[in-house]
């Protein structure tokens, strides 16, 4: 029972839990045992329909067969060598043709090490210490990142995590998401080595750029000689195959990319223009390094889960699922809302009448929202526990559990009205 593990989480676990985000379902975390296409089993039996997806990688759902195929035909290898493989040469051939700003890439094994080690690249490669991030952009663990924002960060309250040195947070300096005069004035009065964003903001709900904002950014940062990086940890592969950077027309000078490119597994990595990417050692004098990188097992999920993406109409099913729900959704909603949605990727911000950045998002109404998850949860749903996160569509997800998904959301909205009264 979820009960009893939970019990016993707490005392081995801070918070119980190895991931804050996964302690915010009440009354306590409910426990998997299985993965199945759209679904999650529970310890307790239950089945229910899933639109976290393991917090974005799963765009091919749970357990798709050729992953899991190629997978156990690795295992069968062995799963760590110590030298470089050939499966590592063909994940990166693949990423590099589809990604435009991809020349040479670096795997390692998460979106925080990709971002940290991208941020560390940028500075090594001009030479300047500043960098520019957007309030309500979350770029993983790391002590770059963790300055104002998204995710569990600001869903726990915590603006500059503890722990962080001074010096280390002087040289990150913040501007709120579609503000390009920000951006600009802090290229002109700093000397800025990078500007790190994420190209759709996925960590505060879901945030779409404007198209004058993003293509500014790029056009001002070649202007003052400063890198830009797109964090990409969630948009690459989920928007399509070159992801957001493809769907804006947009190139950075440097990409991190994480959760798709490992089908589930774990896995980052750093892409970017050729001579930047030579600033990395062994080649350049920017440190990384990693006993796990490249790991066959996470490059054998990543290579089957982009050919399945290449050649089955994963993007048409799972952009359709997110389009039909955030519809229908929308049009049940009786109290001020804004609906965002981006390909597979949406969020509902109750309560409010625009949303363009995280300080308009954070006037969002959490404890409605919450509410929203809770009762969901109960008749089968699971959405995000946090307004800041994004609910997630896979081409799993049938017309059939859509159809339930929407009767469950009609059913729910309908007795947060009774509740509340302000639905
Ligand atoms: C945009 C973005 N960048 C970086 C990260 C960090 O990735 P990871 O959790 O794999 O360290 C995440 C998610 O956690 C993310 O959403
Ligand atoms: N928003 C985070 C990454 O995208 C969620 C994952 C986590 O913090 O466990």
């Amino acid at each position: 029972m979820s009960i009893n593990l939970w019990k016993e989480a707490q005392q081995l676990f801070a918070g119980g839990v190895n991931s804050p985000v996964r302690a915010l379902v009440k009354p306590y975390p409910f426990y998997t045992s299985k993965g199945e296409g759209p679904f999650l089993i529970t310890e307790d039996g239950k089945k229910i329909v899933d639109y976290v997806l393991g917090y974005g990688p799963l765009i091919l759902g749970h357990s798709p067969e050729k992953v899991r195929n190629k997978i156990m035909e690795q295992v069968q290898k062995g799963w760590l060598y110590g030298t470089p493989s050939r499966i590592e040469v063909e994940l990166a051939k693949k990423i590099i043709f589809h990604i435009p700003s991809a020349q040479k890439i670096r795997f390692v094994n998460s979106g925080t090490e990709a971002t940290m080690n991208a941020i560390r690249l940028v500075r090594g490669f001009t030479g300047r210490e500043k960098i520019i991030k957007f309030n309500g952009n979350y770029h993983g663990a790391h002590d770059y990142g963790l300055i104002e924002a998204g995710s569990a960060v600001s869903e726990y309250g915590i603006t500059i995590s503890k722990g962080i040195p001074k010096d280390i947070v002087k040289t990150v300096l913040l501007c709120e998401y579609n503000d390009l005069t920000c951006v600009e004035k802090y290229l002109k009065e700093e000397n800025v080595a990078g500007v790190i964003m994420e190209p759709v903001m996925g960590n505060y709900g879901v945030i779409p750029p404007k198209t004058d904002f993003i293509k500014g950014i790029r056009e001002l940062t070649s202007a003052f000689g400063t890198l830009l990086i797109f964090d990409e940890v969630i948009t690459g592969f989920r928007l399509g195959l070159s992801g957001a950077q493809g769907m804006f027309g947009v190139v950075p000078d440097v990409t991190t990319l994480g959760k798709i490119i490992g089908g589930g597994l774990p896995i980052g990595a750093i892409a970017g223009r050729r001579e930047i990417m030579d600033s990395i050692t062994p080649a350049g004098e920017v440190f990384n390094a990693g006993t796990f990188n490249a790991n066959p097992l996470s490059m054998a999920a990543g290579l089957a889960t982009i050919e399945e993406l290449e050649h089955t109409n994963a993007y048409e099913i799972s952009n359709e699922a997110a389009k039909v729900i955030s519809q229908e959704v929308d049009q049940m909603m009786k109290i001020d809302h804004v609906t965002h949605r981006v390909g597979s990727m949406m969020q509902f911000f109750l309560g409010v009448k625009e949303v363009k950045n995280a300080t308009e998002a954070k006037k969002a109404n959490k404890s409605l929202y919450l509410n929203l998850h809770e009762q969901l949860l109960k008749e089968g749903v699971f959405i995000p526990p946090s307004q800041l996160e994004t609910i997630f569509t896979s081409a799993s997800h049938s017309q059939n559990v859509i159809n339930f998904t929407i009767d469950k959301f009609r059913k729910v909205l309908r007795e947060i009205k009774n509740d509340k009264g302000s639905s």
